[in-house]
């Protein structure tokens, strides 16, 4: 029986290896990790991530050829394949400090690999995004591996794809050298996380315009070369890889001498981080230019819908940029715990990407901030609601209820493009929609750029 052991049960390990064992029954797949209570959730029932479709692929699996375990040096000694997906945080020391990727737990992954005997190595990038990673690990738009231009590499690369192959069409399985393997993935998320920044630059010209930002997107995304996804304009994007992978894009190009394209890039995190800030310049230039004292709720902390993952979600810095001007945030996210937001909000820049038991001891709660059980309950005598993930739940809030119970002037900022804009401010808001047109109000409180 062909045995695979993946090192790293986080994201991408948890889900990827569970699909394997469903789709290749004949297949042993053991996840390892150093993490022992994340192993302990991985063989319960309480899974360590929240992922749709997860559970069910999990427990079809677990005890039969899908195994969780901290035995690392077992499981690889007796693998045929090691996959490794460690932690890959931005060195925040040192040489390439908040660029470079910090490889030091892939290292020690690999060290301990090559105690055991000497092996191919490949890159295989995974584009799973979270919220859909069951899905997309069933039906990926292509799997990557690149290999060395040596029979031994492509061997290797041969192994690989017949794993793949159970389920993936053979002309989605792309076989490349290493390096471009390595780039396409830096490269994929860069273009996308580019699109975003894109539409997020037209979403400030919008305001100032008075054009809709959703209705510009829709007329260039029906140019079949443009196309309709990854448009949505938005607080900013956030998540575990395209900040991190950009960044690690531009160091490798500034270690090539390649400045012009380094700065090119660099871009795309310029304008999301611009895009955030302007977000928050909004809020506090529209209550009076001061939220000191003033009760804002935050409806949404992920970085998406469908997760409860928060690393690098906007709303840690929108958070970050109201609690400066003395607002008090009352917070409430579907799956996201007072236990992790807090944390969020005291950790440093790129502190959050290392294993859970590496990361500094969580500083006692912040005072202004307080998390609670219900949209209702966080909006029930603020000054603000701010909107900052598109979760489902929020479209269909009884916003009149909401209303009466806020004080007035009652504002609602919807960093997602949520809400009803004309249907609220019918029921009394003054309403901030990310590129839309503004009322009267907004365009009186000229916010600061
Ligand atoms: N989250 C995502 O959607 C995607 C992430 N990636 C990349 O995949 C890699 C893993 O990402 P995630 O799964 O999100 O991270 P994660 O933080 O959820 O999981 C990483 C796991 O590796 C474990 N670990 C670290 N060093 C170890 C060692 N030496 N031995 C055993 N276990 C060790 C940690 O305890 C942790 O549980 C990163 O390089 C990331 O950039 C790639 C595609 C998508
Ligand atoms: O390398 C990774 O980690 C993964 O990064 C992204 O996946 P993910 O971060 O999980 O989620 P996305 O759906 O790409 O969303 C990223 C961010 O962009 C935002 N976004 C997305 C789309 C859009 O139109 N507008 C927008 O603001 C989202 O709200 C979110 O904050 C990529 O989509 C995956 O292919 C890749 O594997």
């Amino acid at each position: 029986m062909v045995k695979i052991c993946c090192i790293g049960a986080g994201y991408v390990g948890g889900p990827t290896m569970a699909v394997i064992a469903v789709k290749c029954p004949s297949i042993e797949v053991a996840v390892v990790d150093i993490s022992i209570s994340r192993i302990q959730a991985w063989n319960s029932d309480h899974l360590p991530i929240y992922e749709p479709g997860l559970d069910e692929v999990v427990k079809q699996r677990r005890g039969k050829n899908l195994f969780f375990s901290t035995d690392i040096e077992r499981h690889v000694a007796e693998a045929d394949i090691v996959f490794v997906s460690v932690n890959t945080p931005t060195k925040t020391r040192g040489l390439g400090a908040g660029k470079a990727a910090d490889l030091t737990y892939w290292e020690s992954a690999a060290r301990m690999i090559r105690q055991d005997c000497r092996r191919e190595i490949l890159s295989n990038p995974e584009f799973l995004a979270e919220g859909t990673a069951i899905l997309d690990l069933f039906n990926p738009d292509r799997v990557l591996i690149g290999g060395r231009e040596t029979s031994d590499g492509r061997k290797a690369v041969e192994t690989l794809k017949s794993v793949y192959a159970h389920w993936v069409p053979e002309d989605k399985i792309l076989c490349t050298n290493l390096w471009s393997a390595e780039l396409s993935k830096l490269a994929a998320n860069a273009f996308l996380a580019q699109r975003i920044s894109s539409v997020n630059a037209m979403s400030a010209l919008c305001e100032a315009t008075g054009a809709d930002v959703a209705q510009v997107a829709h007329a260039i995304g029906t140019d079949s070369r443009i196309g309709p996804k990854f448009l949505k304009a938005s607080v900013g994007f956030g998540g575990s890889c395209f900040q991190k992978d950009i960044l690690n894009l531009v160091y490798i190009c500034e270690c090539n001498g390649l400045a012009e394209v380094a700065g090119y890039w660099k871009q795309v995190i310029k304008v999301n981080d611009y895009q955030k800030s302007r977000f928050v310049n909004r809020v506090v230039s529209s209550m009076f230019n001061t939220v000191a004292g003033k009760k804002v709720a935050i409806l949404g902390f992920a970085f998406k819908k469908d997760t409860g993952d928060t690393r690098e979600t906007a709303a840690i810095d929108v958070c970050k940029g109201l609690i400066g001007d003395k607002a008090h945030l009352r917070i409430y996210d579907p799956q996201v715990s007072e236990e992790q937001i807090q944390r969020d909000l005291a950790l440093n820049k790129f502190e959050w990407d290392h294993p859970a038991h590496l990361q500094p001891p969580a500083a006692g709660a912040d005072k202004q901030v307080s998390v609670v059980g219900d949209a209702y309950e966080a909006a029930k005598g603020a000054h603000a609601v701010c909107v900052l993930t598109e979760w489902g739940e929020f479209k269909g809030l009884d916003y009149g209820r909401i209303y009466e119970g806020m004080q007035k002037p009652a504002f609602v900022f919807d960093g997602r493009n949520v809400v009803d804009v004309e249907k609220l401010r019918e029921i009394g808001f003054i309403v901030y929609s990310i590129g839309k047109p503004m009322d009267s109000w907004l365009k009186d409180m000229p916010a600061v750029a």
